[in-house]
Parts: structure tokens; C-alpha cells; sequence
């Protein structure tokens, strides 16, 4: 784990000391990643960090500061330039692309945008979720159709309390149905990991503080790992174990969230 990597000079964030811990087998572990889109533009320089098992992780830092990008290239949905993202064990750079794919399946993606069909319910969309775990084409029929993954899709809106409008049309829900529906859809998947990009840029504050209390409940009840990116600094206080914040593509801060203060992560917001 890289710990806090302090800005010197007076834009440095007054933060307490590194946490020296580090842990033995994290879940992910990703070091010196380096990405750019344009020559002469770096969007990652030398980002490093790990998140333990059962571990909920923060990723803080202004627009543009690289969290997406970074949450991107550890999964490996886009290519780093340079660095190593170890997922579960595995380097995903060396991995095939359908090991790849397996190890990806342990992990429940959930974006801003819910990105859920419209047209038809909620219990529907959640079984679309089965499609993480199938492949090939006998898979992907089988994924949607059957008793026992229905009743599995129907227990997964019940974890989200959802189950009351589990035949409700999606695009007859809130937004923050919404967004617990697509928690549901990645609940699916029985994931060890959920990333959440900006789970609740778009709610409001109600509503996003739901989503958010789900989150905590299934880290620290069912055990789920999370890595999630907020704007959102009170979230990120309240809801993670430890906090990491980029700024301009790089990790200045890395730090256990009990010791840190609101006006600490605020300084990534100046
Ligand atoms: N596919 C791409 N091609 C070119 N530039 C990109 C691409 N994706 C991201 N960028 C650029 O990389 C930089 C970092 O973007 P990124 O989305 O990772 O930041 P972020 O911290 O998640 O920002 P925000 O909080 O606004 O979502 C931005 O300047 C963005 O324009």
C-alpha cells in the first residue's frame, strides 16, 4: 500500500501520519500505473494502492484528477501504459482474455448512470445481472431463463429492499430505486468486490445517502469489498475505511479514514 504521499510546501493537505499497515493479500493491488490518452499528457503517473479484503476504499479528488481513469485501467477495461493491477491474486495484464473475464466475474461493477432497460421490471434487469457469470452462447440462454434465477434475482432486490417493486417497470422507479436496482443487477453476480464509479452523483442528497448506507451494509454486514469515487466528502469519511485521493493523476494522499478530517480531503478541492 502506498501511504500518505504528502504534497510539500503550503498546499499540503495537514494530515496525520501514514498508516503503516499494508495488507499481506489484497484484493487489488495496483502499482505504478501510468496512463495517457495524448502524447505528453500524463492522466496516471505512478498510481499505486491495495485494498484488502472486506476493505471499503474511497477515491477522492477534483474533476479530471484521474479516479475514473484509474478505477478503469485496474480492471482492466482499458489498457495502462505501464504498471501492474493484481485482481484477486492474478496480474491482469498477462491474464487471457477469458481468465480475465472469470476474475472480473467476482467483481460488481455500478456506474453514475444505472443503465438499466427501461421497457421491462426490475426483477428482469436484476437477472440480466446472471450474464456475468455465463459464457458461451448455452450459458447466456440459460442466464436468463429458470425458476431458481428468478428467485434469485427476487432475493437480491429483497437485500437492496427492493422487493415490492420487484414488477415494477424500470422506468417507473426513482432514481434511487434506480440506483438500488443496479446494485441488485451486480448483487447478481454474487461479486467479492463492488467498484462503484460516482454511485450517487446524480441522487439527491436522500437518496444518495441510501445507496450509500446500502454500500456500508453490504461491506461491513455481508462482507463485500468496495472501492468507490465521491465528490463527496462526508460520504467518503463516513463511509470507507481508508481514503485515497489523486490529484493531477497522482495518489497524494493514502490514509485510514478514523484519523483524517473533513478539511483534510476538502484541501483536493482548492
Ligand atoms: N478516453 C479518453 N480519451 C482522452 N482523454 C480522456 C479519456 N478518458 C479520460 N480522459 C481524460 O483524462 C482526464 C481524467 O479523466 P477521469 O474521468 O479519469 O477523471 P475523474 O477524476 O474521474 O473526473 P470526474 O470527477 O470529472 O469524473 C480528463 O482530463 C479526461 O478528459
Amino acid at each position: 500500500m502506498q501511504t500518505a504521499a504528502l504534497t510539500t510546501g503550503a498546499q499540503a493537505p495537514a494530515v496525520p501520519p501514514p498508516s503503516p499497515t499494508s495488507p499481506a493479500k489484497p484484493d487489488l493491488a495496483i502499482r505504478g500505473l501510468c496512463k495517457s490518452f495524448e502524447a505528453n499528457r500524463a492522466i496516471l503517473t505512478d498510481v499505486s494502492f491495495s485494498i484488502a479484503n472486506k476493505e471499503a476504499v474511497a477515491l477522492i479528488g477534483s474533476n479530471g484528477a484521474g479516479k475514473s481513469t484509474a478505477l478503469r485501467c485496474a480492471m482492466r477495461l482499458i489498457e495502462p501504459d505501464s504498471g501492474e493491477a493484481v485482481l484477486f491474486g492474478t496480474e491482469l495484464r498477462s491474464a487471457k482474455a477469458r481468465q480475465l473475464r472469470k476474475i472480473r466475474s467476482d467483481v460488481g461493477f455500478v456506474f453514475q448512470k444505472h443503465n438499466l432497460v427501461p421497457r421491462v421490471s426490475a426483477l428482469t434487469n436484476v437477472v440480466h445481472g446472471n450474464l456475468g457469470r455465463a459464457s458461451g452462447v448455452r450459458g447466456w440462454s440459460q442466464a436468463f431463463s429458470g425458476r431458481q434465477i428468478r428467485e434469485r434475482a427476487y432475493a437480491c432486490l429483497e437485500r437492496v429492499g427492493l422487493s415490492e417493486q420487484a414488477m415494477k417497470r424500470a422506468d417507473q422507479l426513482s432514481g434511487g430505486q434506480s440506483q438500488r436496482v443496479a446494485i441488485a443487477r451486480a448483487l447478481m453476480q454474487q461479486p467479492k468486490m463492488i467498484v462503484a464509479d460516482e454511485p450517487v452523483a446524480s441522487l439527491d442528497p436522500v437518496a444518495g445517502q441510501e445507496v450509500m448506507d446500502l454500500f456500508h451494509h453490504l461491506a461491513k454486514e455481508e462482507g463485500i469489498t468496495l472501492l468507490f469515487t465521491t465528490h463527496n466528502v462526508a460520504h467518503a469519511l463516513a463511509y470507507s475505511d481508508r481514503v485515497v485521493a489523486l490529484r493531477g493523476g497522482k495518489v497524494e494522499l493514502d490514509q485510514t479514514s478514523a484519523v483524517l478530517s473533513s478539511s483534510d480531503l476538502n484541501e483536493f478541492y482548492g
